[in-house]
């Protein structure tokens, strides 16, 4: 809707509310105690934030309203001028979605998890209560369980005796600790009310640290319930000026709960350690700088929640570059996306541990052109030992499709003790045992799950069940399923289409090789990331068996000895594939004709670039090359499809 139609609409309402004028008004653009209902209460307000705007000299944009339009997400509005339009990123619309409902589930989970410690408090207090009486103790000593204001909370641990948790854990040998995990924070726990263990749950405070027109905190504030303060920081005077604006247009809601500073986000993280219970980063490109303070400021339980769009650099355009940025290398393989995810996590895990704290991941998400990664954060120097437990070197063979994992570390177990070790190593020999070609190896990466499943269901029935209420429904809703159904345990995923490209077959279709692997016992899975990947625990020699008996079948042209597929086919299975359809070869989001992957809304569906930045052949490696090819074609004057590759993203299942 123009804007001046909005102002003409508004002034009308205004002539019919002259009368109540005089009603008392608490602050500028606080509370209106009066008659009025609250929509026409709204509508004063954003006509009142627009009048101060017009009339507002300091601002840094242009003063002809017909250059601003207003935008609607979910539930809120901003302004954008029209020659900024970078303010707002219609694409995001995905990312923004997921992250709503993320938010509410944190909420509820959160919310559940302060239930069940205070039902345990109560049932300690019970108990010490008994024994006191027991032993004939009069009143008075009977101590008191709850937790004090001074008390240091560290998610659940440490709360008997007041004594950190890294007090604690640096008293233990270093490589050898009880399997009762003393200082470890159980999973679940959470950190309540600002690390300090109270009977009341306070409304999580949330910190968008990158905000920039304020549309991601406007739309956590006013349709996320029973959240608490949104704090929006930016350092581009610009995008400050307009949060603050936006906030003023969004009513009296936005007003009460989110507050815009202009800052240095990294600075403002460090100086509020422990103090939010959500961090959002979305950063233009990458997050690498962010996260060392980020990881800091989330509390104990609280959750990280982190957008990277710098998918070149992390799908190993420039391995060095992403090396420098996130201290993993990345490979080129068709699993990149997933790896792209997984070396994310574990860069936030390697800041994280600097501080004696560790990640779980519930939801790690690679669509449209960009990643995001929601994980909770937990203080425990006990806890963190199990990280080398939780990364892995990755070896790609140069040859043929066949990839190996290499954990960093390893644990011995004896009675009640746990030692920590390096990895076994190498996992893999010199030269490929399938076709005799070198490796490549990258990481390290996340190997352990880069999604907890119970989430992910949680999620999922939460945003079913308000459908109308996500702007993104059909797209995140099967983004979820998808991720709903892929194996939790099995890091990265094979192509069928390369395994076949490789041998020079035809390729089976996905239902006679998945169902080839489930016969010979082994588990199998989409992947979210790629319509055509395949998760499986199966091992490379059992894929490539069920490859040579498919080539029987299917015998495919003599080729050059030297090539991995010659040398591939040149082996005699030592299995026996058996191509019978399977009951579980298909998912049962397939078996339902449950959306899984669904097209791009609409073309040149991409990222966006800073503000008053021109897009150029330069910033393929932020934008991809599909957002590139798109702007270039159009400036070319080009039927702008032409060029474009066809993405993964545009086949449907
Ligand atoms: C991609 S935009 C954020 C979009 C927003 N989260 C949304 O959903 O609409 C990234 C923002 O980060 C801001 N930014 C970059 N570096 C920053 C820093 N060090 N501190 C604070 N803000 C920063 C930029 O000015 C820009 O507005
Ligand atoms: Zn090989």
């Amino acid at each position: 809707m123009q804007l001046s139609h909005v102002l003409n609409l508004q002034l009308k309402l205004l002539q019919q509310l002259q009368l109540e004028q005089t009603l008392l008004r608490f602050s500028r653009f606080g509370l209106l105690f009066s008659t009025k209902t609250t929509q026409q209460a709204e509508e004063e307000e954003k006509e009142h934030t627009l009048n101060l705007f017009v009339h507002d000299k300091s601002r840094t944009m242009s003063s002809d309203l017909s250059d601003y339009k207003i935008i609607k997400e979910g539930e809120a509005e901003i302004l954008m001028h029209a020659k900024n339009e970078v303010f707002y990123n219609k694409t995001q619309v995905n990312n923004r979605d997921i992250s709503i409902a993320v938010l509410r589930t944190f909420i509820s989970k959160r919310k559940q998890e302060h239930e069940a410690y205070l039902s345990k408090r109560t049932k300690g207090a019970q108990k010490i209560s008994e024994i006191d009486d027991s032993s004939e103790l009069v009143k008075g000593d009977v101590p008191d369980t709850t937790p004090t204001e001074d008390h240091k909370s560290n998610g659940g641990c440490g709360e008997e005796e007041d004594i950190s948790p890294e007090e604690r854990c640096s008293t233990m040998e270093e490589d050898s600790v009880k399997v009762t995990e003393e200082c470890s924070t159980t999973e679940g726990q959470i950190n309540l009310s600002e690390g300090k263990g109270q009977r009341e749950l306070k409304p999580p405070r949330v910190l968008e640290a990158l905000s920039a027109s304020g549309l991601r905190s406007l739309r956590y504030a006013r349709e996320v319930e029973g959240i608490g303060q949104v704090v929006a920081l930016d350092n581009d005077k610009a995008s400050v000026e307009a949060c603050r604006r936006n906030i003023k247009f969004n009513g009296s809601v936005a007003v009460s709960k989110v507050e815009s500073h202009l800052a240095d986000a990294r600075v403002y993280m460090l100086t509020h350690p422990k103090e939010f219970d959500v961090v959002d980063l979305d950063p233009y490109g990458s997050p690498s700088v962010f996260l060392d303070s980020a990881v800091q400021s989330v509390v104990d339980g609280g959750m990280l929640m982190c957008t990277a769009t710098d998918m070149a650099v992390l799908c190993g355009g420039n391995g060095e570059v992403c090396y420098s940025k996130y201290g993993s290398y990345p490979l080129r393989g068709k699993y990149c996306h997933e790896m792209a995810l997984r070396i994310v996590l574990a860069c936030i895990e390697s800041h994280a541990n600097r501080y004696k704290r560790y990640i779980v991941p519930v939801l790690s998400v690679q669509m449209d052109f960009y990643l995001r990664v929601f994980v909770r954060i937990y203080t425990s120097a006990s806890a963190m030992k199990n990280t080398p437990l939780k990364l892995s070197y990755v070896y790609q063979c140069t040859g043929c499709d066949s990839f190996h994992l290499q954990p960093i570390g390893r644990t011995i177990s004896k009675n009640t003790s746990v030692r920590y070790l390096p990895g076994f190593g190498p996992v893999v020999p010199q030269e490929c045992s399938d076709c005799g070609k070198k490796f490549n190896m990258g990481g390290p990466i996340w190997s352990a799950p880069m999604h907890d499943q119970e989430w992910v269901s949680a999620i999922l029935a939460d945003v079913k069940s308000m459908k109308e209420r996500y702007p993104a429904y059909d797209r995140i809703s099967a983004v979820l399923t998808t991720i709903s159904e892929e194996l939790p345990d099995v890091p990265l995923f094979l192509s069928l289409h390369n395994l076949c490209a490789t041998l020079k077959c035809t390729s089976p279709s996905a239902i006679i090789f998945r169902s080839a692997v489930i016969n010979a016992g082994y588990r199998i899975s989409g992947s979210h990331v790629n319509p055509l990947g395949l998760k499986s625990d199966a091992p490379m020699e059992v894929i490539w068996d069920i490859m040579r008996c498919w080539v029987k079948n299917h015998p495919v042209k003599p080729q050059p000895a030297d090539q991995p597929g010659s040398i591939i086919l040149a082996k005699e299975p030592t299995l026996q594939a058996n191509f019978a359809r399977a009951v579980a070869s298909l998912s049962k989001a397939q078996a339902k004709k449950v959306a899984r992957f669904l097209p791009n809304p609409e073309r040149h569906w991409g990222p966006k670039l800073r503000a008053g930045r021109q897009i150029t052949s330069k910033h393929v490696s932020l934008l991809g090359p599909e957002a590139i090819n798109g702007v270039l074609n159009q400036e070319e004057d080009e039927e702008p499809n032409s060029k474009r590759p066809r993405t993964e993203d545009s086949v449907t299942s």
